[in-house]
């Protein structure tokens, strides 16, 4: 298959072709065994083990043979992630795929190798350095990922956009999906199965991530860097580590079952004049299919014609791909305004699916109770005891775990991958009595914010229930833990803590993706007040309340039931006992530091009126206002001055209208939107976080 670029401006036409080179894989079947090979000798030096789900990879396989390409979409925890994906599904005699890599990985050997291995580079930012559309790039991009699935080839990409640095996953990006999703729309891709992973580890390989969130600066990838750490890396244990395959599922499934709204594209003017562009926009593309030989399949279809009026990319006889592109959105493309959500909500379900089948391994189990439910220290049998209601309990919700047999086992295992830097234990956990030995979690900063890299991967399964918890302890006007055990005189409305706590996911929304998007948030809300009855903590009402203790969010109760279940003058008095206060403390204590994180941001808003300034440099003094406030003892969680809360807070804030931005010299600045630029208005929004302040 031959490269060739055709473009209007002569002069130009090399930096495609540069680009395309730049950009492509070089898949090599003898690379991938020669590596897999090596792969399996460090990995067995490297890991107690590695375990895949026998039935999931007769269903990848199944899926394989469907003749249908497989688009695979893993969380990005390590670099260990796409070595494993390749690994597996050549053992498996699946055909590799081909994997977006970020050009920062393109360093000299190491980006020759990654190439072989099937890598294909493309930028993390499609912005042009001047904050312009780079359309050219776009194109080829565009063309090749497309050309790569028409032509069969599996394909592998990290929807979030990079390694969760907080160990919960990130908000996927739409940029790669958008390609897919336009392939399809516009004919060029008939169908294709994506498969959402997961791959959790006991430790990671990749160090921690508490330089960045600390606001320092992330040192760029290099050779040298590159073998430091794999040395750093073979002299170290790492423990268990899964891998997970989410179930596959089909675009055209996605779209003909799906609830949303398919857009109708605005059809594409072919040849159309394209004098009042720039250069670097008034390309027409021509790129013959560059994709690497071998792992070929074939996807003939009878109906699968390049269509000039609908379609992005038309073919003339010589089976060149043709693209004309206007300079509006996707690549280019002109959508109607439903296009974008579109992409958003399948975004989010790949996310959602493959968190909810990501198996918890025991350091998120441990560090998870030593962070929210022991923070104070613990004896090491409770703990394990602790270990084993979690265990139970993530059963009961349909989660895996990657331990299994002896708590007291698993604890100690998970203590020791942990390390001393995380918990600090007296006595020894092996050979002294379990009674005896004290485990305390190391909550200073800034070990704390690798201790809450593990804990996080459990924040998304708990996210509902700590907002509706936390909505509900600050409804209540009484002291829960005086009224331990006796029925209390505190009465809660439904309505109200619905509302609530949908104001609180509203305040959270950059942090969790709460349900797929075909389910109802209202839905999960109510199955979590339900689950407080069920443990007793919520009790009768006045007005023909229903009780529902297993309700199945997804299968088992239609809206009108829930609301028949839970009708707006339903009201709850609190029933505290030991045992779901505890619970409660937990699943609440889980987002309290991203509560301060957001509370500390919002204090911070003062400092902008009449001032705007550059959002990097707003972080860096919320960062030093959190110490601050740390020392003071007016917040709690030495985690909440981690960067990355601190970014989706802004993100919300200019979402909801409170900040505005823009663009100087490559920097953000924002500013407070006129409503906002008092003290007084500001108090209303610092009062409203505060309220969620347990
Ligand atoms: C046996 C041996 C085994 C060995 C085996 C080894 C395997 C060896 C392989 C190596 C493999 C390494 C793998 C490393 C792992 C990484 O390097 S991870 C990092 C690289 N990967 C990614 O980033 C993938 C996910 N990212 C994306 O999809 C991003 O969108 C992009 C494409 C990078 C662009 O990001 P961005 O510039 O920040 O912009 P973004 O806001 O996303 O939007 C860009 C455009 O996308 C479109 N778009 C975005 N959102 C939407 C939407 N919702 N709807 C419609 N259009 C949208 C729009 O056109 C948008 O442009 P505008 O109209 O807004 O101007």
């Amino acid at each position: 298959m031959v490269g060739y670029i055709y473009l209007s401006y002569p002069n130009i036409r090399n930096k495609p072709l540069k680009q395309l080179k730049i950009m492509k894989a070089a898949l090599s079947s003898t690379l991938i065994r020669i590596t897999g090979y090596v792969l399996f000798k460090v990995f067995n030096f490297l890991f107690m083990s590695v375990t895949v789900n026998e039935g999931q990879l007769q269903m990848i396989e199944a899926a394989s043979k469907r003749n249908i390409p497989l688009i695979f979409v893993p969380l990005h925890r390590s670099h260990v992630d796409y070595l494993f994906v390749t690994w597996i599904l050549f053992n498996r005699e699946i055909p590799a795929p081909i994997v977006a890599a970020g050009d920062n990985l393109r360093m000299p050997v190491f980006g020759t190798l990654l190439r072989g291995l099937g890598g294909f580079f493309i930028k993390r930012r499609l912005e042009s350095t001047k904050m312009r559309k780079d359309y050219v790039y776009r194109a080829i991009l565009q063309t090749y990922m497309s050309q790569a699935l028409h032509s069969g080839y599996n394909l592998e990409f990290f929807i979030e956009g990079g390694r969760t640095r907080t160990g919960k996953p990130c908000l996927p990006k739409g940029g790669l999906l958008s390609v897919i999703v336009d392939a399809y729309l516009n004919g060029t891709l008939d169908d294709a199965l994506i498969i959402p992973i997961a791959i959790n580890y006991d430790r990671i390989l990749d160090g921690n991530f508490i330089r960045e969130q600390l606001g320092q600066k992330k040192v760029p990838e290099s050779f040298w860097r590159a073998v430091r750490a794999i040395v750093n890396v073979l002299s170290t244990s790492y423990g268990h580590s899964r891998i997970d395959f989410g179930q596959p599922f089909s675009l055209n499934e996605f779209f003909q079952s799906s609830k949303l709204y398919l857009p109708n594209k605005v059809p594409l003017t072919i040849g159309r004049d394209l004098s009042n562009h720039s250069p670097e926009s008034s390309v027409s593309c021509q790129v013959k299919n560059s994709i690497p030989n071998g792992h070929h399949r074939s996807l003939s279809n009878p109906n699968n014609n390049y269509n000039s009026h609908s379609n992005p990319l038309s073919s003339n006889e010589n089976g060149l791909i043709h693209s004309t592109r206007s300079n509006s959105s996707l690549f280019g493309c002109e959508y109607s305004e439903g296009y974008r959500d579109l992409v958003s909500s399948l975004a989010s379900h790949i996310v959602y699916d493959a968190e909810k089948c990501q198996a918890i391994m025991s350091t998120n189990a441990v560090s998870w109770l030593l962070s929210y439910l022991h923070r104070e220290g613990v004896t090491l049998d409770r703990l394990a005891h602790s270990v084993q209601f979690l265990q139970e309990d993530l059963r009961g919700m349909g989660r895996d775990t990657g331990f299994s047999g002896d708590c007291l086992a698993t604890t100690i295992h998970a203590i020791s991958m942990l390390g001393r830097s995380l918990v600090h234990v007296d006595g020894d956990p092996i050979n002294d009595d379990p009674k005896c030995v004290f485990i305390r979690p190391v909550t200073v900063l800034p070990n704390v914010i690798e201790l809450n890299y593990y804990a996080n991967a459990l924040s998304p399964l708990y996210a509902v229930d700590s907002i509706v918890a936390t909505s509900l302890l600050t409804m209540a006007d009484c002291d829960l833990w005086s009224y331990r055990d006796v029925e209390s005189d505190c009465v809660i409305s439904h309505a109200k803590l619905v509302e609530r706590s949908k104001r609180l996911c509203h305040i959270l929304r950059n942090e969790f993706i709460y349900v797929a998007p075909c389910s109802s948030l209202d839905k999960k809300i109510n199955q979590s007040i339900n689950n407080l009855v069920a443990s007793g903590l919520l009790d009768g009402n006045e007005r023909g309340f229903r009780r529902h203790y297993d309700m199945d969010i997804d299968n088992e109760m239609d809206d009108e039931e829930i609301l028949s279940s839970n009708d707006e003058g339903s009201r709850y008095t609190l029933c505290p006992s030991t045992t779901n206060l505890e619970k409660l403390a937990m699943v609440t204590r889980g987002i309290i530091p991203l509560i301060e994180s957001y509370y500390a941001s919002v204090l911070h808003l003062s400092t902008l009126i009449g001032r705007p300034m550059p959002d990097q440099e707003f972080i860096t003094s919320t960062q030093k206002s959190i110490s601050v406030l740390l020392k003071k003892g007016v917040l709690l969680y030495g985690e909440s001055i981690a960067v990355d809360p601190l970014r989706n807070a802004l993100k919300l804030l200019e979402a909801d209208g409170i900040i505005e931005s823009y663009s100087q010299d490559n920097l953000k600045i924002i500013f407070l939107s006129k409503d906002f630029e008092s003290e007084e208005t500001l108090w209303s929004i610092q009062e409203e976080i505060s309220s969620f302040r347990v």
